[in-house]
């Protein structure tokens, strides 16, 4: 197992690949709080067993986030990962997207990564042990580098994620905290049901562009979490790692076996 007695937090990790994030750690032997705006992700934890606790959280709204460090603190004494993982995404053509919506994909999706990433580094900073530093992980996207033109905030916003992990990175490396970024390609959640797998013809667009021939599972992304987490990752700092089936290599498209 490569994270005993570690203790992590997994945002949006009440389904989706936020969910896979947490048993995987879960199974590597980290203490996790799943934490999620929705109230289910309690079933999602009891159902991981002793190594998991759940908080109801909006981690776009730092009251929230505070809450959540806090309730980590009282129920596992220390963080050493916090993936960022909540996210959602808002489909508008350009001309006619909201203001609000625009707004509300950009607090969620950028704003949260930071108030998150801010309150557990504080803590991270001040403990004097010999395990001092930790590492954060920020769920990014193909769409950080790709654009597609109804999901304007939230190209905008993963663009954003890889920017603030670059910061991030380098402000915090002095206290030996790792902040890294994964960029997924389509993985099969309802999110992407919703973004780009909405019927037969969506799903020939997305694999045309993607040489592997196939779309993501959440486990898949759940993997690179641990690894990033891990030691293994002791000189991985800044950096996003894509996993996307090859699609951001490829120029033309490729023909798709149904
Ligand atoms: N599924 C895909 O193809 C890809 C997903 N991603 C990213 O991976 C992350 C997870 O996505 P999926 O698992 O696909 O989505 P999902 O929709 O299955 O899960 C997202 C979770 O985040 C939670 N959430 C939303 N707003 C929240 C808030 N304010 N506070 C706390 N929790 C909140 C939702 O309730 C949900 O449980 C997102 O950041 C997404 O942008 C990136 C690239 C591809
Ligand atoms: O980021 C996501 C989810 O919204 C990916 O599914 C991406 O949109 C898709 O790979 C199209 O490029």
């Amino acid at each position: 197992m490569k994270l005993t007695d570690k203790v992590a937090i997994v945002t949006g990790a009440a389904q989706g690949i936020g969910l896979a994030c947490a048993e995987r750690l879960v199974r590597e032997g980290a203490r996790v709080m799943l934490t999620d705006v929705r109230p289910d992700g309690a079933a999602a934890a009891s159902a991981l067993g002793d190594a998991a606790r759940f908080v109801q959280a909006d981690v776009s709204m730092k009251a929230d986030v505070d809450a959540l460090v806090a309730a980590t603190l009282a129920a596992f004494g220390r963080i050493d990962i916090l993936v960022n993982n909540a996210g959602v995404t808002h489909a508008a053509d350009f001309l006619d997207l909201d203001e609000d919506d625009f707004d509300r994909v950009l607090r969620i999706n950028l704003k949260s990564m930071f108030l998150c990433s801010q309150a557990v580094a504080r803590e991270m900073v001040k403990r004097q042990d010999t395990q001092r530093g930790g590492c954060i992980i920020n769920m990014s996207s193909v769409n950080a580098e790709l654009a597609i033109p109804n999901q304007v905030p939230y190209v905008v916003s993963k663009g954003g994620v890889n920017q603030l992990t670059r910061v991030a990175s380098i402000s915090l490396a002095q206290y030996g905290i790792r902040v890294n970024a994964i960029g997924p390609g389509t993985i099969l959640t309802e999110l992407a049901k919703q973004a780009v797998l909405a019927g037969p013809e969506a799903r020939h667009k997305i694999l045309s562009r993607t040489p592997l021939g196939r779309c993501g599972e959440p486990e898949e992304i759940a993997g690179i979490a641990a690894f990033l987490a891990s030691d293994d990752a002791s000189y991985i700092t800044g950096q996003t790692l894509y996993a996307d089936g090859g699609r951001m290599a490829l120029n033309y498209t490729v023909p798709v076996k149904d």
